[in-house]
């Protein structure tokens, strides 16, 4: 395991974040949060990777598992944005459940 996971998430929703205020032309994010098609383009990618993720796991494909949690967390964090939310919302959430 890499070093440098511990705030990978908080990094990530910061970036996400300042995505959303600069709209930057060049940036997927960016794209998310100007879709024509409103929140439901990021809803349809995390149903689209929950899919993924689902046929990944049938297959035993870790490296593949890794991939599409890690798409699943991206898209999940956009939403929270999306939403008015934050990062420490999911972790308040998981917290509370220990
Ligand atoms: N984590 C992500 C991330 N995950 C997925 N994606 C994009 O989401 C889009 C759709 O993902 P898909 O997995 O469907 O793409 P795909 O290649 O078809 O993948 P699979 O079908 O293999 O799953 C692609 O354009 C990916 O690049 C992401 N785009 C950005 N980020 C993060 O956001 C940061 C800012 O990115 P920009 O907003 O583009 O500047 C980046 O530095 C990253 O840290």
């Amino acid at each position: 395991m890499s070093d440098d996971t511990g705030d990978v998430i908080d990094d990530l929703f910061a970036v996400i974040e300042d995505r959303k205020a600069n709209l930057p032309e060049d940036s997927y994010t960016a794209s998310l949060f100007t879709h024509e098609k409103g929140e439901n383009a990021v809803l349809e990618k995390l149903g689209e990777e929950t899919t993924e993720l689902i046929l990944a796991a049938k297959d035993d494909d870790a490296e593949e598992l890794a991939h599409e949690s890690a798409d699943i967390v991206y898209h999940l964090l956009v939403l929270l944005s999306m939403k008015g939310m934050d990062v420490d919302d999911l972790r308040d959430e998981l917290a509370e459940r220990r």
